[in-house]
């Protein structure tokens, strides 16, 4: 697992390793990384770098780093956004070096974001959005990409788009909640001082790992049952994804029940389908609610389901209804496990808007609802009832498309039924699709059944990673 710490934790370890070094010696250790990573960039025959510095120590860092570089011959200038207020010592130590200080960038190969790090609030200032506008190169951001919320990775106005972001002990929040290209992390010693993270992400090798393969004693229920309440006439095609996916997540069985079920057996003659939820037989996990719809059938199917003591991944419509109708809460069966997996609009309609703090938000919703709450998005976060956080990054956009969170829903399901602990079943969920949607489309717009397709592909590369 890859750790992320807020802001307030890795405050507190730093103060206690800089308690016991020298003055300044984390700053220069990480300046000097970051000139390092800087190195890297620096492809080209030139070899110019501008400097942006702010009015702190994320500032502090750049022109260390500026006078690290020019010690290796880089031509290195710097536009000092608040030239009173600069970090002393760095500015400094650039000069010494031969650093020149300029009003503006003019042409560099690199440009290096040293405006504002750890303490940054809000969008960039004006001021420094129009130095940001004017960057004509490839950018290292230092620590997080400036203007973008380190806690949260909320934009809310101009900000540094990164090529690189080099940060420094540990990753922060930042790093998988919002866009910072790629992220080159330095040691500076943190690592003693810092108890377990605030948020993790998964190891590709660690959800293959987890990822449930039949045993010799295996047979088709020990493997777990998966049941699917999903679909209706008007919306079959949600039904035959999620059958689908739950067919090629796990080798058990897959017991389709709802309106879908000429439609599912036609395109999985595998599945064990029925017509109603009353006959469905026994399963171990069931997925309720895409193109279920929200009539009075589809609430009795969500009872029914809820009333069933297995555990339940409600998506889309299942989701809705609980909105709409809080009865429906006093059909689940207490101690239960419950996964909801909600995009925005979904979320909003259970729990109010999501807002600018999506991890907030899905801890909030996951007390609330004593469920394991999976926020859909590039960078899914995944809240357990327990306070655990996870969050799951997409390489591409390509699963944003009518269907996919259907094949989700249904590997969740899978891996419920497989017995896996709920937040971490929604967790492999969501890398498998997320891979799947990047093997599928290698670069071209793909559908939800094509992304389908790529799931036994997509559980190969993990399980192999
Ligand atoms: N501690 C350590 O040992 C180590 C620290 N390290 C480094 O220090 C960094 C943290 O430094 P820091 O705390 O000094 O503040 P920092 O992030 O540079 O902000 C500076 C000032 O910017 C301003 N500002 C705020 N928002 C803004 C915005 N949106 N747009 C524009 N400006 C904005 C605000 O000033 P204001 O104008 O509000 O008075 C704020 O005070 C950390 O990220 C890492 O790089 C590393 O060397 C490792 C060792
Ligand atoms: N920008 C994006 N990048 C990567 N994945 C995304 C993005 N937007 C949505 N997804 C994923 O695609 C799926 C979409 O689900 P959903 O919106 O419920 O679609 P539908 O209801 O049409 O099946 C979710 O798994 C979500 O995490
Ligand atoms: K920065």
């Amino acid at each position: 697992m890859r750790g992320l710490w807020t802001v307030e934790r890795v405050r507190a370890a730093e103060e206690r390793v800089m308690a016991r070094v020298p003055d300044g010696a984390l700053m220069r250790r990480a300046a000097f990384g970051a000139a390092r990573v800087a190195l890297g960039m620096l492809t080209g025959p030139r070899r110019r770098v501008g400097l942006l510095v702010g009015a702190g120590g994320n500032g502090g860092d750049a022109l260390w780093a500026g006078h690290y570089l020019r010690r290796r011959g880089v031509a290195v200038s710097a536009v000092l956004l608040r030239p009173d207020r600069a970090h002393a010592e760095g500015l400094a130590a650039f000069l010494r070096a031969g650093g020149r200080v300029v009003d503006r960038l003019g042409e560099v190969d690199l440009v290096v974001d040293g405006i504002v790090g750890l303490s940054a609030r809000g969008p960039l200032r004006p001021d420094a959005a129009e130095h940001v506008a004017a960057i004509d190169a490839p950018v290292l951001a230092v620590d997080l990409p400036s203007g973008i919320d380190p806690d949260t990775g909320a934009i809310a106005g101009p900000a540094v788009r990164a090529d690189v972001t080099v940060t420094f002990g540990c990753l922060k929040p930042v790093h998988a909640l919002a866009d910072c290209g790629r992220v080159e992390l330095v040691d500076i010693g943190l690592g003693p001082e810092l108890a377990g993270p605030d948020l993790a992400e998964l190891e590709d090798a660690e959800v293959g790992a987890h990822w449930p393969v039949p045993g010799r004693s295996d047979d088709k229920y020990t493997q777990g049952v998966t049941g699917i309440a999903a679909g209706s006439a008007t919306y079959p095609g949600a039904a035959v994804l999620a059958t689908g996916a739950a067919l090629l997540a796990t080798s058990g069985m897959v017991r389709y029940a709802g309106a879908a079920a000429e439609a599912v057996r036609a395109s999985w003659p595998e599945s064990i389908c029925t017509g109603s939820i009353t006959d469905a037989g026994r399963v171990q996990a069931w997925v309720v609610g895409p193109g279920l719809g929200t009539g009075l059938s589809a609430e009795g199917v969500l009872r029914a389901v809820l009333e069933a003591g297995v555990p339940v991944v409600a998506d889309a419509d299942a989701i809705t209804m609980l909105a709409n109708n809080p009865d429906l809460w006093d059909a689940r069966d207490p101690g239960t496990p419950l996964v909801l997996t909600p995009h925005d609009r979904e979320f909003e309609r259970l729990a109010g808007p999501v807002g600018e703090d999506r991890v907030a938000a899905a801890k909030r919703a996951a007390a609330r609802f004593d469920a394991v709450v999976l926020l859909k998005g590039n960078t899914t976060v995944l809240a357990g009832p327990d306070g655990r956080v996870l969050v799951n990054r997409a390489g591409g956009g390509w699963a944003a498309t009518a269907g996919s969170g259907d094949v989700l829903s249904g590997l969740v399901g899978a891996l419920l039924a497989a017995r896996l602990d709920p937040l971490l079943a929604a967790a492999c969920a969501a890398r498998a699709h997320a891979t799947a949607a990047d093997l599928a489309s290698r670069g071209a717009p793909i559908p939800a059944s094509a992304l389908l397709r790529a799931v036994p592909d997509a559980i190969r590369a993990l399980r192999s990673g």
